[in-house]
C-alpha cells in the first residue's frame, strides 16, 4: 500500500511531518509519501521522503507568472505529483496539459476523482494512479472505506486497471486495511498526520497493521 500524506495548507511543520515519513518508511518497508506546498519541496525532498507536488500546471517553459512548472517541481526534489484534487479542480483539457508537463519532467501521476464515473473518465487520461475521493467526507475522520465502500470497489472497476488510491477520512491502521480489502493500491491522507497532535505516533500506528 502506499500512503501519501498531503500536507495542503495545514500550518504543521513540513520538515518535522516529513523527517518522521521517512524513519517511518525505512523502518517498516511501508511506501509513504508527503506533499507540501510547493515551497516546501525542496526542504522536504532533503529528508530523504519520497516528496510529491500538490499540483503542476499544463505549461512548458515561458511566460506563465504564477504557475508551477512541472521542471521546477522535479528540480526541487519531487517525485510525483497530484493532479485534479478536490480543492483544486481542472477543467479536463487543463488535466491532460498537467498529466503531459508531468510525464515531461518525469513526475508519477495521481489524478483524483470525487466517483467512480470521474474515476472512469481520468483512467482515461492514462495518468500512473488514479484517487477517488467524496469531498463530503475529506477532513471528517469518516473514512470513506466505512462511510460507502461502494464507491471505493467501483472505482476500482471503473479505473479499468489503473491503479486506484482511496482518500478521505483516513486516520488509523484499520481504515487503511479497509482500504485494501476493498481493492485500494494506496491511501490520500491528509488531517490524519498533519493535524494530529503527535504526527510520529499518528503515522506509525496507520501503516502498523501492513509494516
Ligand atoms: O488529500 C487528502 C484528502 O483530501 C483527504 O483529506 P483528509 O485525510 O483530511 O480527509
Amino acid at each position: 500500500m502506499f500512503v501519501l500524506i498531503n500536507l495542503k495548507a495545514y500550518p504543521c511543520d513540513p520538515i518535522d511531518i516529513a523527517s518522521i515519513a521517512a524513519e517511518v518508511a525505512a523502518n517498516t518497508g511501508v511506501r509513504i509519501a508527503v506533499a507540501p506546498q510547493a515551497a516546501d519541496l525542496a526542504a522536504v525532498a532533503e529528508t530523504g521522503v519520497e516528496t510529491w507536488a500538490q499540483h503542476v500546471s499544463s505549461i512548458e517553459h515561458g511566460s506563465h507568472t504564477g504557475s508551477t512548472l512541472a521542471e521546477a517541481a522535479s528540480r526541487a526534489g519531487a517525485e510525483g505529483t497530484l493532479l485534479n484534487h478536490s480543492e483544486h479542480r481542472l477543467r479536463l483539457a487543463d488535466i491532460d496539459g498537467s498529466l503531459r508537463a508531468a510525464e515531461r519532467a518525469g513526475l508519477e501521476t495521481i489524478v483524483c476523482a470525487n466517483n467512480p464515473k470521474q474515476i472512469a473518465a481520468a483512467s482515461r487520461l492514462d495518468p500512473d494512479s488514479v484517487a477517488v475521493e467524496p469531498p463530503e467526507l475529506i477532513g471528517t475522520g469518516t473514512p470513506v472505506s466505512k462511510a460507502d465502500p461502494d464507491i471505493v470497489t467501483d472505482s476500482v472497476d471503473a479505473a479499468s486497471g489503473t491503479p486506484v488510491l482511496c482518500g478521505a477520512g483516513i486516520s488509523t491502521g484499520e481504515d487503511l486495511v479497509a482500504a485494501s480489502d476493498l481493492g485500494a493500491e494506496g491511501v490520500l491522507l491528509a488531517s490524519g498526520v498533519a493535524k494530529a497532535d503527535d504526527p510520529r505516533t499518528a503515522l506509525e500506528s496507520l501503516v502498523d497493521p501492513i509494516a
